[in-house]
């Protein structure tokens, strides 16, 4: 299996936004170091949702990023993407893993290392951790873990840790320190001015 991307771009649907304006931008800028989550609004229709993903993995692929669908892993399944991300609503990580296969990429959700840890031993290629700082993006989530909770989980784990939640480019350094190995965004992206530009500074923030 290639190395994961260091950098996730977690698609925005909300309304007034354009994902895959951002998702172009971005990929320009990242190329393969690139994972594109597709993640839309509980109330999208799986046919929305596969019409996106459908789009957002033919746009990845001649770069080489890689594509994942959250939570619907039929989609995932349906539109070639490598692979997918659960979190605690979702199917548990053994299902999952069952659902996509052995070779799939797939990523869970924890906030703490015991439930990292067995995240890992369901078959988690990867941790998503968080929320590690405030955000705005996404209503109902607990508290920010901040440093100290991603270090917690990364000292627990041997996969990539992948911190979320309010992440710029000048957190990452310090994320990086508390051994993330990458970051998940939607707003440091979607959000900016100039996402190319955007993506580049996040991208030397995780590789310098
Ligand atoms: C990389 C990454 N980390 C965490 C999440 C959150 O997943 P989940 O807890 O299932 O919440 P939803 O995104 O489904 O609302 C993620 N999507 N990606
Ligand atoms: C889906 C999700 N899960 C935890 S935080 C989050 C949203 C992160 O968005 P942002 O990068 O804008 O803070
Ligand atoms: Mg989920």
């Amino acid at each position: 299996m290639p190395s994961l991307g260091r950098l996730h771009l977690i698609t925005d649907t909300r309304p007034g936004r354009d994902p895959l304006t951002v998702v172009r931008a971005a990929l320009t800028a990242a190329r393969a170091d690139l994972v594109v989550q597709v993640r839309v609004e509980d109330s999208a229709t799986d046919r929305e949702t596969y019409d996106l993903a459908r789009r957002v993995v033919a746009l990845c692929a001649p770069y080489g990023a890689t594509c994942l669908v959250n939570d619907r892993l039929h989609v995932a399944l349906a539109v070639g993407a490598a692979g997918g991300h659960v979190g605690a609503d979702d199917l548990p990580v053994a299902a999952a893993r069952h659902v996509l296969g052995p070779a799939a990429v797939l990523g869970a959700t924890a906030r703490e290392p015991g439930t990292a840890a067995a995240a890992v031993t369901a078959g988690a290629s990867y941790l998503g951790v968080g929320p590690c700082r405030p955000t705005r993006t996404k209503e109902g989530l607990p508290p920010p873990i901040g440093m100290a909770g991603v270090r917690a989980v990364a000292g627990a784990v041997d996969v990539p840790v992948i911190a979320i939640g309010g992440v710029t480019a000048s957190a990452v350094p310090e994320l990086r320190a508390a051994g993330a190995y990458g970051v998940a965004v939607v707003g440091a992206l979607s959000g900016a001015a100039d996402p190319a530009r955007a993506t580049t500074e996040l991208i030397e923030a995780l590789t310098c």
